[in-house]
């Protein structure tokens, strides 16, 4: 860029080589191969220089577009990441669509700031600096009338970033909203049709994309505002300089080679100012997304841990919860002074009414949030005080909604455990009773399951995450509703299976189904923390029961 600028610089002088030596100079004039010669050296001159600036503007080009998409594809990853292990408390209340734009379009804005700041920004500033010494050795004078214009066109500039900066910012939070009505209306398109309700999915969508192109026509107009007025401003620099400078060639004090120098270089100065305001617009848009990327990035929310984390403890006693109080939000409490234990090999049901907070439990033992009163204890170790990711390598989860990856169903069950051979799925898949649906399949076990596992019914999806928590080593299992949305077969097929699956390991499960209860070794219930009416009696089992009041 620093050559390209030099070449920039060199341009106009074979001009007023030709002008002042071959066209207006007296005859034979300080030149010893005569006008001809003057005229064909300089136009090989402005060749040379054209074709040298073309190649360096080439790779320069290149060269930075090409580092600000790797610095785009870095940062992308670094946002993911980060929120991949932000707190769920701070899932809870972002939105999916939000974070999509973020990652997407708000990189990208960065990207082309980068590509702009690189290509354009540094290289205009090199030649106005070029430019303002250069045409304050030819003519000091000219120099200052036509830099007089430049403060007026700083202050507008920066009143313009103020402007594009509102603008974006609305612009840019309007199109977050817009990707998370997207994502979240496609996402539930079969819940649309069912319904009929394609009117309410369009008008959802129409207001926001209304909101999105609003803001958007706004910014641009906020944008556009400073061109007419900046152009004006540098009509005038430009007479004022044409005016003074045609009067000093009149008065013979300047060549007319000089003076076309200075308007060349003026024109010159001129780009860079005018393309620098330009990208004041494009430099401010791409500030309020870098700010969004930042709120993603700079905020340490994560659960603490001790660094170096000791690894927790390979559950030989149990794994307990002692008074454990826990509110998703302040002054809600979800759970209040509950103990549960459940030992080494042993098998915990978790019964209770919708909304007690039994999935809440498998939660906090995963250490998803952090509890706010008592302790979660790992043989009698508080997870507090372990590594995270060992912690939760004690756990095999299969979670009420279990996510399948658009992939194998081996592929899918191999998620529990990194590294697991085929015959291990294969032993896995027969005790959560895939085998039975899986020769239905195209490929067998190497079928893909879909977006959503689309191709699988939803016990067949369930039986496939059991699998997985099968082929998991995890001393300990945590299932929640291993039976919903199964046929009475296939849920006794799982209840089969599930005895089979917890057995050695401590299992705690939560279910509505008491045939589960019936394969458990005790059963707890839980009640919720506001009621006050008596939980319904579960139905009667073999084991032992109790009740906590969470
Ligand atoms: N992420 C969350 N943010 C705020 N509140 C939540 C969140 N998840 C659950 N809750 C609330 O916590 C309470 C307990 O929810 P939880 O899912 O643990 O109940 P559950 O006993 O498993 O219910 P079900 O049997 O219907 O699955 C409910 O009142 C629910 O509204």
């Amino acid at each position: 860029m620093v050559a390209e600028t030099g070449v920039v610089l060199l341009r106009p002088w074979p001009l007023a080589l030709a002008v002042d030596h071959a066209l207006t100079g007296a005859p034979g004039d300080a030149t010893v191969a005569g006008p001809t010669a003057v005229l064909v050296a300089a136009a090989l001159a402005g060749l040379v220089l054209t074709v040298l600036l073309g190649v360096l503007r080439m790779g320069s080009d290149r060269l930075a577009e090409g580092t600000a998409e790797r610095v785009g594809d870095d940062l992308r990853r670094s946002v993911f990441e980060r929120a991949m292990t932000r707190s769920l408390r701070w899932h809870d209340t972002a939105r999916g669509g939000e974070l999509l734009s973020r990652v997407t379009t708000d990189v990208g804005r960065v990207v082309d700031g980068l590509v702009a700041l690189t290509t354009t920004v540094v290289p205009e500033l090199l030649l106005l600096l070029g430019v303002l010494v250069l045409i304050a050795t030819l003519q000091l004078e000219l120099a200052a009338v036509g830099l007089g214009v430049v403060p007026v066109l700083v202050w507008l500039t920066l009143d313009q970033r103020r402007r594009v900066r509102a603008a974006e910012t609305a612009s840019r939070a309007a199109a977050g909203r817009l990707a998370t009505t997207t994502q979240d209306l496609v996402r539930h398109v079969r819940t649309v049709q069912a319904f009929g309700r394609i009117d309410l999915a369009r008008d959802a969508f129409g207001s926001v994309s209304g909101s999105q192109a609003d803001a958007d026509v706004e910014a641009i107009r906020t944008a556009s505002r400073w061109s007419p007025l900046a152009e004006g401003v540098l009509a005038v620099g430009t007479a004022a300089v044409l005016v003074v400078g045609g009067s000093h060639v009149l008065r013979g004090d300047l060549s007319v080679g000089a003076l076309l120098v200075v308007i060349a270089y003026l024109r010159d100065l001129y780009g860079p100012v005018r393309s620098l305001t330009r990208l004041a617009g494009l430099l401010a848009r791409a500030d309020v997304s870098a700010h969004r990327l930042g709120d993603v990035l700079s905020c340490d929310d994560s659960l603490p841990e001790p660094v170096p984390g000791p690894v927790a403890p390979p559950v030989r006693q149990g794994i307990s919860l002692r008074g454990v109080g826990f509110a998703y939000r302040p002054g809600a409490d979800v759970l209040r002074d509950l103990d549960l234990t459940v030992g080494a090999g042993e098998t915990v049901c978790l019964l209770g009414p919708s909304g007690a907070g039994k999935s809440t439990v498998l939660h906090l033992l995963l250490r998803l949030y952090d509890v706010d009163r008592g302790g979660i204890l790992i043989d009698g170790v508080d997870v507090r005080h372990c590594s995270l990711a060992s912690v939760r390598s004690r756990f095999a989860f299969l979670p009420q909604d279990p996510w399948l990856l658009d992939d194998t169903v081996a592929a899918n069950v191999a998620l529990g455990r990194p590294g697991a051979g085929r015959d291990e799925i294969e032993a896995a898949c027969r005790r959560a009773r895939v085998d039975e649906f899986v020769d239905t399949l195209p490929l067998g076990l190497d079928s893909r399951v879909g977006e959503d596992a689309v191709r699988l019914s939803g016990g067949q999806g369930r039986r496939v995450a059991l699998a997985r928590a099968v082929v998991s080593q995890a001393p300990a299992l945590l299932l929640d509703e291993p039976t919903a949305s199964l046929d009475d077969r296939a849920a006794r097929e799982v209840v089969a299976a599930l005895a089979a699956a917890t057995r050695g390991r401590a299992a705690l499960v939560v279910t509505h189904d008491h045939r589960v209860a019936d394969v458990a070794d005790r059963v707890v219930s839980l009640r919720p923390v506001r009621s006050r009416a008596p939980v319904p009696r579960p139905a009667p089992s073999r084991r032992d029961r109790e009740e906590v009041a969470s």
